[in-house]
């Protein structure tokens, strides 16, 4: 059985997919004191003793990311509507996706989403940023909708165009990019110039860039929470600090927004689980504020 399950079925939140869920938590992690309850922050996105499904899935992801491969995921996207449907419909189609490259979860994707949710609604943050809480990851819908595989969906992001940072996870995974050895790509700049912005910047494609270019247009999301969603995976950046030769003003003011959704997103994975059916009316609320009721995706 394959470890990654995104079958287009449409089921429940709170019936079959919970059960099939539970049963992929027992197939793919058997050493469940990963996911202890009190676990202490800086065993959190420990690569280094990550299983071998993440290894795997970096390994494949940072050799197949390549500028030739970005452009055709961008020219595919705006080429068609994948699907019409509401918010929560789509949250509920992840039910029973589980990411290969996250050592840290082992639920399903919308429980992610409401723990994220309840995380920000409990430190009481305004509405906005639950909903990004609520909905940052739906982009990794891609995986219904023809994604080559999880390798363009799911993961840390960052630049390609330039040289890959020594700040990203596995760096040296990327020796086997061909991007590594051309002329233009591996030079400090690549494609870019100095301090030309992250908007002007391409980075890799997968459900962050995705969901924001779905929203940017269908929702009444401030830029904080569109930032939010756009650049959560972009570690190398928001928490290593690589790349500032390509930052501009704008982009010092965005960093403070998406470092402050990252500890919700990171260390809610451990919460007590949420139950979809009691939070649905609260959040269908919050949803019907920013979001028209059916959205192209
Ligand atoms: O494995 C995780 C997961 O795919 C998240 O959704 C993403 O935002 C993170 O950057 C990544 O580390
Ligand atoms: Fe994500
Ligand atoms: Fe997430």
């Amino acid at each position: 059985m394959p470890v990654s399950v995104h079958s287009g079925r449409d089921l429940d939140v709170t019936s079959d997919a919970i059960d099939d869920v539970n049963v992929l938590k027992g197939k793919l992690w058997d050493d469940k004191s990963e996911f202890d309850e009190n676990k202490d922050k800086t065993r959190f996105r420990d690569y280094d003793a990550a299983c071998d499904r993440v290894k795997a899935f970096y390994k494949e992801q940072h050799e197949k990311q390549t500028v030739e491969f970005n452009i055709k995921a961008r020219v595919d996207f705006k080429s068609k509507t994948r699907a019409r449907m509401s918010v929560w419909e789509a949250m509920e189609k992840l039910n029973t996706l589980i990411d290969e490259s996250d050592p840290d979860t082992s639920v399903s994707q919308i429980e992610h989403l409401l723990q994220t949710a309840e995380a920000i609604r409990r430190d009481g943050k305004p509405e906005w940023m639950q909903v990004a809480g609520l909905v940052h990851d739906l982009g990794k819908l891609l995986l219904l909708f023809g994604s080559e595989g999880q390798w363009d969906v799911v993961g840390d992001t960052f630049v390609v165009g330039c040289r890959f940072s020594d700040k990203i996870i596995y760096p040296d995974t990327f020796t086997a990019n061909p991007d590594s050895h051309d002329s233009v790509y591996s030079t400090k700049y690549g494609i870019y110039q100095p301090h030309c912005g992250l908007d002007n910047v391409m980075l890799s494609w997968g459900h962050d860039e995705y969901l924001y270019n779905v929203f940017k247009d269908q929702s009444t999301l401030p830029a904080e929470a569109l930032a939010m969603i756009r650049y959560h995976s972009f570690y190398p950046w928001h928490r290593e600090g690589a790349y500032s030769h390509l930052a501009n003003e704008k982009d010092e003011q965005i960093l403070a927004a998406v470092q402050a959704f990252n500890p919700y997103d990171l260390y809610s994975k451990t919460d007590s689980p949420c139950d979809p059916v009691k939070l649905r009316p609260y959040y269908e609320g919050l949803i019907s504020k920013f979001f028209p009721p059916v959205l192209d995706w």
